[in-house]
């Protein structure tokens, strides 16, 4: 039987390259390259779009748009890490864990969003707590998010690593302040929120990894739980998922931001009491935020064990 055709549309970008990395030692696929002369030529990349079994777009959105435009066949199927189709009629979302059907949902799209690395985090800690009733969908949220300076792609890697990088590259910075961010409408939708969280996000001077939290006060919960008693419930949630994972912050841990950088894994760390808690997503934005998600995609929609070829 032939191998499926497996294209990546930005395979020269910090997402694609990772791809790549992934795929490079499996077997079970045949990966198409495009000559790098030619990656941005639009005849050459239809062709391969229309060749492949599956693509990955890691491209900006317009260019992820107009790459959907030139397939013109009714098999390729098609993985976009951009934020162009996140909450697009006729695209599955990309976030398995989230999914009750992900074999028949994600593993059966001809269209996959794959989720933005904000937005993976944050829905990982929220999502669940509204599809259990606890957490309200009118409650006001709030959210900060730390990441490494890789998630702004070739461009943000080129200023933090280059000879001119400015003073203050050297400190976190926060960013999105006018508080229009492009992942909160996949946040709300997804976690089924009445309304946006008010959304911080803070890029640093490190090249990977993410820490993504939420937090409230516990008596406007339904059930007014503990942190503790969140933590058994997010457990409770996540049972026999192979790359998320929840632990209870009893210990007072300092949480680093770069904990799981170079795994394709998310740990939700529960922290807080009676009265207050936070929920801490840590992972690699270019692991579940990224690349690793797509590649978790991939699998289901080859009908693979989703874990195949991710780094654990
Ligand atoms: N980095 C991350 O952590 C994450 C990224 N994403 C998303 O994934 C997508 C890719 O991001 P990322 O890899 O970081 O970005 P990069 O800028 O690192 O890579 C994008 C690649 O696409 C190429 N490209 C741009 N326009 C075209 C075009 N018209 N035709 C063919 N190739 C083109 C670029 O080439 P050139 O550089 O020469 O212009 C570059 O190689 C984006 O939509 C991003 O938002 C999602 C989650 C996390
Ligand atoms: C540090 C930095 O700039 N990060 C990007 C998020 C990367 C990501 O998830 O991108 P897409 O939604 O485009 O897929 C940002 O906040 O816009």
């Amino acid at each position: 039987m032939s191998k499926p055709k497996i294209y990546i549309d930005g395979q020269e970008g910090t997402t694609g390259l990772q791809i790549r990395q992934r795929l490079s030692s499996r077997y079970d696929i045949e990966l198409l390259t495009i000559d790098e002369e030619k990656r941005k030529d639009t005849e050459a990349r239809k062709a391969l779009l229309n060749e492949a079994d599956i693509v990955f777009l890691c491209l900006p959105d317009k260019a992820a748009r107009e790459a959907v435009r030139l397939i013109e066949n009714d098999h390729t199927r098609v993985i976009d890490a951009s934020t162009a189709h996140r909450t697009v009629n006729g695209w599955a979302y990309g976030l398995p864990e989230l999914c009750r059907y992900p074999v028949e949902v994600i593993g059966k799209a001809m269209r996959v969003a794959n989720p933005g690395c904000h937005a993976t985090g944050f829905l990982a800690a929220a999502a669940p707590l509204v599809s259990l009733h606890i957490l309200p969908p009118d409650y006001p949220l709030t959210c900060y998010s730390l990441t490494g300076y890789s998630g702004g792609g070739r461009k943000m890697i080129a200023e933090y690593e280059g000879e001119e990088k400015g003073k203050e590259l050297y400190a976190p910075r926060i960013y999105g302040t006018d508080l229009h961010h492009k992942h909160l409408a996949e946040m709300t939708k997804y976690a089924g929120l009445d309304m946006p969280p008010i959304f911080c996000p803070i890029v640093d001077d490190y090249y990977c990894g993410m820490a993504t939290t939420i937090m409230f006060y516990n008596k406007y919960l339904r059930g007014q739980p503990t942190a503790e008693e969140i933590a058994l419930i997010l457990s409770a949630y996540y049972a026999g998922q192979k790359l998320i994972s929840v632990t209870y912050g009893r210990e007072n841990p300092m949480l680093s931001a770069n904990r799981l950088a170079g795994t394709d894994r998310l740990e939700l760390v529960v922290c807080g009491h009676e009265d207050q808690t936070i929920v801490t997503a840590l992972f690699d934005n270019l692991g579940k935020g990224a690349s690793g998600a797509a590649v978790q995609n991939m699998n289901l929609m080859l009908g693979l064990d989703e874990i195949t070829g991710l780094n654990l």
